[in-house]
C-alpha cells in the first residue's frame, strides 16, 4: 500500500471555494510532511498518454548509433537523447541504470528566451515523436501551473504568485527508459537516491513498483500511483524557496526482483522550472526565530547550472 496521499485537481479547479480550499490543505499538508502526492483529476487524456508511452517505446526500440546520433554536446544533456549510464546522482560515481530523452519549452512570444534556450530536436525516424511531445509538455505546464496556484495560496501569498516566473519557464519533459537487466549490477540502480533540483516534478508513469521515497523515520517506502494518477513532488528549488517548509523528499527507483528483470520501465517525470532570473531566496514569511533562513540567496540560473555540474552532465 502506498503512503503517499491522493488529491483531486477538479476539487481546485471547481467553483465551489469549499473543494477549492479542501485541495489547498490537503497538498499543503502532503507537501509539509512527505514532499509526495498522487493527484488525479489533471489535463492529460488517456489517449494522449498511450500516444506518449507508444512514442517513447518505439524512440528507445531504435538502434544505437541512430539514437547517438540525438545527442548534442555542450548542452548539458538539456535536449534529445541522453546515452545508458551517462548520468549519476549527486555525490555519486556510478552512473543510473537509464537513457532518456529531454523536451524542451516552447517559446512562441519572447526573442530573447527563444535564443537562451537550446532549440528542440527532431527525431526524423518517427514523424509524430514530436507533436505527441509538444502536446504532453503543454498539459503538464498547465497541471503545474495550477498546482503553483494552489501552493501559492497555501503559502499565503498571492494565488498567481508563481504565474510570471513559470510563463516560459525552462520545464523540461524526460521519457526515461530503464532497460531489462542482464548482469548483476555492481553498486548501480536504475536511478540513485536524489531530491528533483526544480520547483515540483509531475511523474507519469508510477503505477508499478520501483519508485520509493523516504519517509521522515528514514524508510523507503514505496510510492504508487493509480494509472490515471500523476505523482507530484517538491523539488530542491521550492524547497529553498520556502526555507524548507515544504520538502524536497530524496526518492530512487530500486532494480526489480531478479525474476522480473527482463522487463523495461518506462517513466516519465516533467521537472517544472521557473525561468532562470526567478530568485530562489527564501521567502519572508517563511522564515521567523524558530526557522532561521536556511540557505543563501541564489537564482533559479544559477542553482540549476551548479546541480548539473554535480550530476556529471557538464563540465566546470
Ligand atoms: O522513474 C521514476 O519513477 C522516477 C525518476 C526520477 O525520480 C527522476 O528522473 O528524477
Ligand atoms: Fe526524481
Amino acid at each position: 500500500m502506498s503512503l503517499v496521499p491522493s488529491v483531486d485537481l477538479s476539487d481546485f479547479l471547481s467553483e465551489d471555494p469549499r473543494r477549492k480550499q479542501k485541495f489547498i490543505n490537503e497538498i499543503g499538508k502532503a507537501f509539509e510532511e512527505i514532499g509526495f502526492v498522487a493527484l488525479g483529476g489533471h489535463f492529460l487524456s488517456d489517449q494522449l498518454v498511450d500516444s506518449l508511452y507508444a512514442e517513447i517505446k518505439e524512440f528507445f526500440n531504435l538502434p544505437e548509433d541512430i539514437k547517438d546520433g540525438y545527442q548534442i554536446e555542450g548542452i548539458g544533456g538539456q535536449r534529445g537523447y541522453t546515452s545508458f549510464g551517462k548520468e549519476h546522482a549527486k555525490g555519486r560515481k556510478e552512473g543510473d541504470l537509464k537513457e532518456f530523452w529531454h523536451f524542451g519549452q516552447y517559446v512562441e512570444d519572447n526573442d530573447a528566451l527563444e535564443k537562451e534556450y537550446p532549440a528542440n530536436v527532431i527525431v526524423k525516424e518517427l514523424p509524430k515523436f514530436n507533436a505527441v511531445g509538444k502536446e504532453t509538455y503543454k498539459m503538464l505546464e498547465k497541471t503545474a501551473k495550477y498546482v503553483l496556484r494552489a501552493l501559492a495560496l497555501h503559502l499565503k501569498l498571492d494565488e498567481f504568485y508563481f504565474d510570471d516566473f513559470i510563463k516560459n519557464g525552462n520545464s523540461i519533459l524526460r521519457p526515461i527508459h530503464y532497460p531489462p537487466i542482464t548482469s548483476e549490477p555492481k553498486n548501480a540502480v536504475r536511478a540513485a537516491a536524489h531530491g528533483d533540483i526544480n520547483l515540483i516534478t509531475l511523474l507519469m508513469g508510477a503505477h508499478g513498483k520501483g519508485l520509493q521515497v523516504k519517509n521522515h523515520e528514514g524508510e523507503w517506502v514505496d510510492a504508487i500511483a493509480r494509472p490515471d494518477q500523476l505523482m507530484i513532488n517538491v523539488g530542491d528549488m521550492l524547497s529553498r524557496l520556502t526555507n524548507n517548509k515544504l520538502l524536497s523528499t530524496i526518492h530512487q527507483v530500486v532494480n526489480p526482483p531478479r525474476e522480473l528483470w527482463g522487463t523495461s520501465r518506462y517513466s516519465v517525470p516533467f521537472f517544472m522550472h521557473p525561468v532562470s532570473e526567478m530568485p530562489l531566496n527564501c521567502l519572508d514569511n517563511c522564515i521567523d526565530e524558530e526557522h532561521p533562513k536556511l540557505y543563501t540567496d541564489i537564482t533559479a540560473g544559477e542553482f540549476l547550472h551548479e546541480r548539473l555540474i554535480e550530476l556529471g552532465l557538464i563540465k566546470k
